[in-house]
């Protein structure tokens, strides 16, 4: 068969095949991103479903003048590839290699940085404004998912849009999944004009017809004009929420149609104001496991193409599932515990907790403030919510922490997944400002656990002891080993002692703490002898333990795998007085990039060896 990727070096080369070359072309690229990311990880199903939408986009439009913005951007790889980085796809997601998403600074066809969810249309309706401001001319598009949809930021952008006149082209990418089947009301609409008979231009159509008949009297406008409203509302049954909006309504149309798609964005581009074309499409279309299992399949590690199993699965549980567990086990003895994800029932380790507790678990969808002030409103009603979020995604929800939760200081729990370094999604993922933002709101707790003893014991202590609004962070993937901690019982702003020693006070939290005693180790050897900090509580701070050894020891080393301005290290430091030596290791102020979390935490100084080399130069 003959080969065409081989030759697609930029968009233009794709308009030189035909439309039956175009198909072939999607097959031979589908192979390739199954076995691209096969090796590399990634968002593969998202991906295999958007290929013949993005063959046609970039057929359709000319980019870099015509510019795309891809919602969360997880599903960008087809537009990395016919955008100059095919060869560079191997590197994908991996340390100094192609980003999992859009960046304005590895191309110039990357026109908005995503991966947080639904921003795609805000900063696209900006990005055509600025263009009308300064006189150019060239089409915007946003793609955005059905998923990305029940972000609160996407309906704000379509209430701004839709009545601004603006000329706007949205995608909507309809998989009926976001991650885990999607959900709410808005899901339900879409599902019920999924299947209603295509209707193209509805609105404006009837509109123009009848703009054209010559009328006279007054009243035979009125007349027309209800009789205009009639036939909308009769043949305008499809995307008519959208119409309602402000928004020129095209669907739905079969998302692997290459044909169809090109039709329809060819004529897009003649339609003026806000213009929102509905796909359907299908998760990971052409890959067997993938679209079988298309949440299995939404971002997965290195996986054996013939099996769909992933090559390097854990044999230890994950930190978000002893958490999963342990919350099933208290809310099987605890009625009024309930559960609430924004979209991430998998991510979040509440797999199981779905499964037992069905009327207990709430996904909101991707709707991190709203998950937010609705614990809050259970909470104020004697319901005990955990809200389980991503540490970055919970960026979001800032405002509704302080004024919805802490300012009443209502019992909510916040469960803080993937807190830390994540790894290979990069910087817009890593939960690295979660415990300064936090820390700085009053009647809050913020506990970290050092091992999975902890993490349960922590939030059986959150759930059943605590009163008022408490978090605890645990980081992705799995504590390597259990920390040697006498005193396992879980007190409001209470550290422990790990290690005593005299020289050296080593001040640590959560995963750090096992860094801390690899360290010490090194230490050892040199003939320093290490007292080891496990803060437990970042806040309160047990101010009584660690003045006391710091006393001792004159020398302080504070390790905090967060950005140093806000985080725990500095309000510890303002503890001391001017004879203690204080050595920092947090995180610099810049984005920590991707790379595999070992690779990122020796980048950043934050590995065993060089913070030992640290001490040793600067406190010894
Ligand atoms: C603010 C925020 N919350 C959660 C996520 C995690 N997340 C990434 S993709 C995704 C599902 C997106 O679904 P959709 O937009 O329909 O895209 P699809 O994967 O179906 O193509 C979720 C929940 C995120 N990226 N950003
Ligand atoms: C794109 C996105 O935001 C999610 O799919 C994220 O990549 C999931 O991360 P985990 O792999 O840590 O669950
Ligand atoms: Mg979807």
């Amino acid at each position: 068969m003959e080969k065409y990727l081989d030759n697609i070096n930029s968009p233009e080369d794709i308009k030189k095949l035909s439309n039956d070359k175009l198909n072939a072309l999607c097959l031979e690229l589908r192979d390739f991103l199954v076995d691209n990311v096969s090796k590399t990880g990634g968002h593969i199903a998202s991906n295999l479903g958007v290929v013949e939408l993005t063959v046609a986009l970039h057929y359709a439009f000319n980019c870099p003048m015509d510019k795309i913005v891809w919602d969360v951007g997880h599903q960008s790889y087809v537009h990395k590839i016919f955008t100059g980085r095919k060869n560079e796809m191997s590197t994908l997601r991996q340390y100094k290699g192609l980003s999992g998403f859009p960046k304005r600074d590895e191309s110039i066809y990357d026109v908005f940085d995503t991966g947080h969810s639904s921003t795609s249309i805000s900063a696209a309706i900006g990005i055509a404004r600025a263009r009308d401001l300064k006189s150019e001319k060239y089409e915007v598009v946003a793609v955005i998912g059905d998923g990305a949809l029940t972000g609160g930021m996407a309906f704000e952008a379509l209430n701004d849009a839709g009545r601004s006149n603006t000329k706007l082209i949205v995608i909507l990418n309809d998989n009926e999944m976001s991650i885990s089947p999607n959900v709410g009301g808005l899901s339900t609409y879409l599902g019920k004009i999924r299947t209603e008979p295509r209707y193209i231009s509805t609105k404006k159509d009837v509109e123009k017809i009848i703009d054209h008949i010559p009328f006279g009297s007054k009243g035979i406008k009125k007349f027309i004009k209800r009789t205009k409203d009639g036939i909308k509302k009769m043949v305008v049954t499809t995307g008519m929420l959208f119409e309602e909006l402000g928004f020129t309504y095209m669907g739905p149309i079969d998302g692997h149609n290459i044909d169809e798609l090109i039709e329809v964005f060819n004529k897009s581009k003649n339609i003026n104001g806000p213009l929102l074309i509905h796909v359907k499409t299908i998760k990971g279309k052409g890959y067997k496991f993938a679209e079988e299992r298309p949440n299995d399949f939404h971002g997965v590690s290195a996986f054996n193409i013939e099996t769909g199993k992933s090559l390097n699965k854990s044999s230890i549980p994950s930190c978000s599932d002893v958490f999963g567990n342990k919350l099933c086990e208290i809310a099987e003895k605890d009625k009024s515990v309930v559960a609430i994800t924004a979209a991430m029932t998998d991510g979040t380790g509440l797999k199981n907790f779905s499964k037992k507790f069905p009327k207990r678990l709430f996904d909101v969808g991707i709707a991190e403030q709203h998950a937010v002030t609705m614990a809050a409103g259970l909470a104020a009603n004697g319901v005990i919510p955990v809200v389980t979020l991503y540490s970055s995604f919970l960026q979001r929800a800032y405002d509704q922490v302080i004024h919805d939760v802490a300012m009443q200081n209502l019992h909510v729990v916040f469960a803080i997944d993937r807190a830390g370094i994540v790894g290979n999604d990069g910087e817009t993922h890593q939960g690295v400002f979660d415990s300064a933002f936090l820390c700085q709101i009053p009647n809050i707790a913020v506990m970290v656990p050092t091992d999975y003893r902890e993490l349960e014991n922590m939030l059986e202590y959150a759930i059943k002891l605590h009163n008022g609004p408490i978090c605890i962070r645990y980081p992705r993937g799995s504590f390597k080993s259990e920390i040697d901690s006498s005193d396992t019982m879980v007190q409001l702003g209470r550290g422990t002692i790990v290690k005593e020693g005299s020289d050296l006070t080593i001040i640590a939290s959560g995963k750090m703490v096992k860094i801390a005693i690899d360290v010490r180790d090194i230490l050892k050897d040199k003939s320093i002898d290490s007292e080891i900090i496990n803060l437990r509580f970042l806040k309160p701070l047990d101010e009584e333990l660690i003045l006391k050894s710091a006393l001792k020891t004159k020398k302080v080393v504070i390790i905090d795998e967060t950005v140093k301005d806000g985080s725990v290290a500095l309000r510890i430091d303002a503890l001391f007085p001017n004879n203690i030596q204080v050595l920092f290791k947090t995180l610099p102020d810049k984005f920590i990039k991707q790379g595999s979390i070992d690779e990122l935490l020796k980048e950043n100084d934050l590995n065993a060896e060089s913070i030992a080399f640290d001490i040793k130069n600067k406190l010894f």
